[in-house]
């Protein structure tokens, strides 16, 4: 085994306890320093001052807290939605299950121990001179910055042209289906797809690019990267009592989404239930992402009323239009006939809901002198075929914003198990046991 994979040699809970903390911010020190006033927990960001190494100033709060890793749940979905966002879909490239079994469980070690803010395996000074170090190094000295990370399988890894590749077709989710083509989608292979994807999201760049290279880099040879996204600015939220964030359109996004701390909306719309099936699945979620061009050069040239009329919702406030405030009560119909929060809006789908979890992109310009921006839409549901396609099929059929001002160019459907519950456990177990 060479350096690089030496962490699986070690079990999970020994690996997690002799991984060296990567920054000042144990966390050990942080619960010390929350006292008993602060939970850290899915929902837990508290009132705790924490140092950098780099800067000797007191971070924002948050940037010292740590989400838990082990849960009924993975965290990454119904935890409060962070700042930064690394998603990646990786081609798993061998034949070998158990290659791919192995990648697996270092995944998880490293994944939980990330999490909690320390270095991977030996760390970045650890390990014997004449080898690389197990971790990069670039996120040395930072604190855990609420990293989550969410694991997903695409369909392709149950099935590749035809080639039951890993003897997991019989398990394929009936509801991990290929999603139909939508009108106006200009999709991109090389932005489409992927057998496994990886969303990293944190308070730091960092630390989120940090946890997605490390994972490429254990799972070198296995699995290779399809194609990855970064995020910032978090377009939605899952924390209704924080101010809501704002898309690249300037518009509060994320007003009227499934909170976190609903958990009666959760086990209705987000996790997978038992006797959905398959059983491997239970207390999952389907993920799917799309890649939404904005383009932002013609959106800023409508004015305003339009704008409003468009999204449904007034620009400063985010009330309903016709309300006086963000969170006023409305009934859809009374918007706007072919506005975005109209078409989708519960009450017009049959109820279908989603949590949406995205994030704002910017990428260069596209050669016509005009940016390459948008929004990396990201949302959670217990079943696609009743929540994003029926949701997605209206807004592509009447949705003024979806005609005149965006354009979806990359798409993805995932199956996310369910958590792993504790050290030893690993991503996928249930699948592949
Ligand atoms: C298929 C689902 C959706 C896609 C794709 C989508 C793209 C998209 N949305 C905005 C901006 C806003 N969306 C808002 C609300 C909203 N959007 C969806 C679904 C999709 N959006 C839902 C289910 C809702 C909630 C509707 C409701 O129940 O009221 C809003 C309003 C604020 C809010 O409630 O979040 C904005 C603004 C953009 C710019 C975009 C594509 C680029
Ligand atoms: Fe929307």
């Amino acid at each position: 085994m060479d350096a690089e994979n030496e962490q699986s040699a070690a079990p999970a809970a020994e690996t997690e306890q002799t991984a060296g903390t990567r920054g000042p911010i144990s966390r050990r020190a942080v619960i010390g320093w929350a006292g008993a006033g602060v939970a850290l927990g899915a929902a837990s960001v508290g009132t705790v001052a924490a140092a950098t190494r780099h800067s000797g100033e007191p971070a924002p709060v948050k940037f010292g807290v740590e989400i838990p890793f082990y849960g009924e749940h993975q965290s990454g979905i119904a935890t409060p939605v962070q700042d930064r966002l690394h998603f990646a879909a990786f081609d798993v490239i061998t034949k070998d299950r158990e290659a791919l079994v192995r990648v697996l469980k270092e995944w998880t070690k490293a994944g939980a121990t990330m999490a909690g803010g320390r270095e991977v395996g030996k760390g970045t000074g650890g390990g014997l001179p004449e080898a690389p170090p197990d971790d990069t190094g670039e996120a040395l000295g930072l604190p855990a910055s609420r990293l989550t990370l969410t694991i997903g399988f695409g369909p392709t890894l149950f099935e590749k042209d035809g080639v039951d590749r890993f003897g997991l077709k019989a398990k394929r989710p009936e509801a991990l289906v290929d999603l139909p083509k939508f009108r106006g989608d200009n999709l991109d292979p090389a932005r489409s797809g992927g057998d496994i994807c990886v969303q990293a999201c944190a308070d730091d760049p960092v630390v989120a690019v940090h946890a997605i290279r490390n994972l490429a880099r254990i799972g070198m040879g296995v699995v290779n990267v399809r194609w990855s996204q970064l995020g910032f600015g978090k377009t939605s939220s899952t924390t209704p009592d924080e101010q809501t964030p704002r898309n690249l359109m300037g518009f509060k996004d994320g007003t009227h989404n499934v909170a976190g701390t609903d958990k009666d909306a959760q086990v209705q719309h987000v996790w997978v239930a038992p006797g959905d099936g398959p059983e491997w699945m239970t207390g999952g979620s389907y993920l799917v992402a799309r890649r939404i061009r904005m383009h932002i050069e013609t959106w800023d040239r409508t004015p305003l009323a339009d704008q409003e009329e468009i999204i449904g919702r007034t620009k400063g406030e985010g009330a309903p239009i016709g309300k006086q405030r963000e969170r006023d009560a409305f009934d859809p119909k009374d918007l706007p006939e072919n506005s975005h929060v109209r078409l989708a809006h519960p009450d017009s789908n049959k109820g279908a809901t989603l949590l949406r979890r995205g994030f704002s992109f910017t990428d260069g310009t596209d050669g016509l002198g005009r940016l390459d921006a948008g929004l990396f839409f990201l949302a959670y549901q217990r079943d696609t075929r009743k929540a994003f396609i029926p949701v997605q099929q209206a807004l592509a059929a009447h949705d003024v914003l979806h005609d005149e001002y965006t354009q979806h160019v990359g798409s993805a459907h995932f199956a996310c198990p369910p958590g792993v519950r504790k050290p030893g456990e690993w991503w996928g177990q249930a699948l592949f046991g």
